[in-house]
């Protein structure tokens, strides 16, 4: 098992008697991307924050390297804050520098490696433009250099993906990749799991300030019912058939004599099961689909499931 680079352990911050995170605990290994999951207002910037030592939690242990998070601890982390600002009037270059010459560089080496790295992001020609002159997304892709540029070890990313063009999303998710292919270890927060799922070892979802999972994006996924999408050449209500494989639900949307159905499938029961009980019952199939869960409908079924949400909640906030 590889090292803990970060831990928390019962971990709980309350604002104005509102309780923020409630008793969250996870762990981070190094090299290991973690993706932190849940929907807007679940406390992920509040346990990010606690993480670093901004805030201080009410109850529970933050271990950050293997002891408290102290200022020197800080200077092997890169960290991404939700709130996006840098110094408008400043050249981007020497807006880099400056975050570069906070960590430990020194001025020739911040210089080089700001050229490369604006030059990696696609924005070789804006390094003399003034911050104030840049669009959101290009003054995000600065931020996340400056964040970048000492090398950090530990990268902590609140929200990296929002605000950014689905192309800088997909070149983010590269940057990404490639750190943690040099041996970066990366804990980013999203409420869009598209990115999660591919990028993920781990993930943790939390909702309502507490944790709902804890693991890899395989066990989410498995944690969901699997589903076969069905359509049969016969009006006949089929629904009976089907009831002992799992939970039937008849769609519209199938051509004019069938019937369209999604069978959500019960513990033990596979496709295979549903395509027997098809041959069995002599039933005429124009379509016969195990559908591909994704990480969206796990978030949603744990988020549910955990009792903390409606579904009209979720339907506004998840992805
Ligand atoms: N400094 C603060 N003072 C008071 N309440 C706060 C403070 N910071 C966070 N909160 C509250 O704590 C809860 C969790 O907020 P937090 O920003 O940690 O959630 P989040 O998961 O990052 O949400 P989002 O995805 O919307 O950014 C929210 O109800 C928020 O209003």
């Amino acid at each position: 098992m590889s090292e803990i680079i970060l831990s928390l352990d019962g971990v709980s911050k309350t604002f104005s008697g509102k309780p923020a995170v409630r008793d969250l605990s996870f762990t981070v290994r190094r090299g290991e991307i973690t993706g932190f999951l849940g929907p807007n207002g679940a406390g992920k910037s509040t346990s990010l924050r606690m993480a670093l030592g901004i805030l201080t939690p009410d109850a529970g242990e933050v271990s950050l390297f293997g002891g408290r998070p102290r200022a020197n601890a800080l200077e092997r982390v890169g960290f991404l804050p939700e709130e996006r600002g840098i110094y408008r009037k400043m050249k981007v270059i020497d807006v880099i520098i400056f975050f570069a010459r906070l960590k430990g560089v020194t001025p020739v080496d911040a210089r080089r490696r700001g050229l490369a790295m604006l030059e990696e992001f696609g924005l070789a020609d804006v390094a003399d433009s003034k911050v104030k002159t840049l669009s959101k997304g290009m003054a995000q892709k600065i931020q996340i250099i400056s964040t970048l540029i000492h090398d950090p070890e530990f990268i902590i990313l609140d929200e990296p993906f929002s605000g950014l063009d689905p192309v800088n999303q997909k070149a983010l998710e590269q940057i990404v990749r490639a750190r943690a292919e040099a041996g970066a270890t990366i804990l980013f927060s999203t409420h869009v799991m598209e990115h999660a799922e591919r990028l993920c070892d781990q993930i943790v979802l939390v909702a309502k300030g507490r944790k709902v999972f804890d693991g890899n994006v395989e066990a989410a996924l498995a944690m969901i019912p699997r589903r076969v999408i069905l359509e049969t050449v016969s009006e006949q209500d089929l629904a009976q058939t089907f009831a002992p494989l799992g939970e039937v639900v008849q769609e519209a949307g199938a051509a004019d004599g069938a019937r369209r159905w999604l069978i959500d499938l019960g513990p033990g029961i596979d496709a295979q099961d549903v395509l027997k009980a098809c041959v069995d019952g002599n039933i005429r199939l124009l379509r016969f689909e195990p559908a591909r869960a994704h990480l969206h409908d796990a978030f949603v079924h744990l988020v549910e499931t955990s009792g903390q949400f409606s579904n009209e909640t979720l339907a506004g906030e998840a992805v």
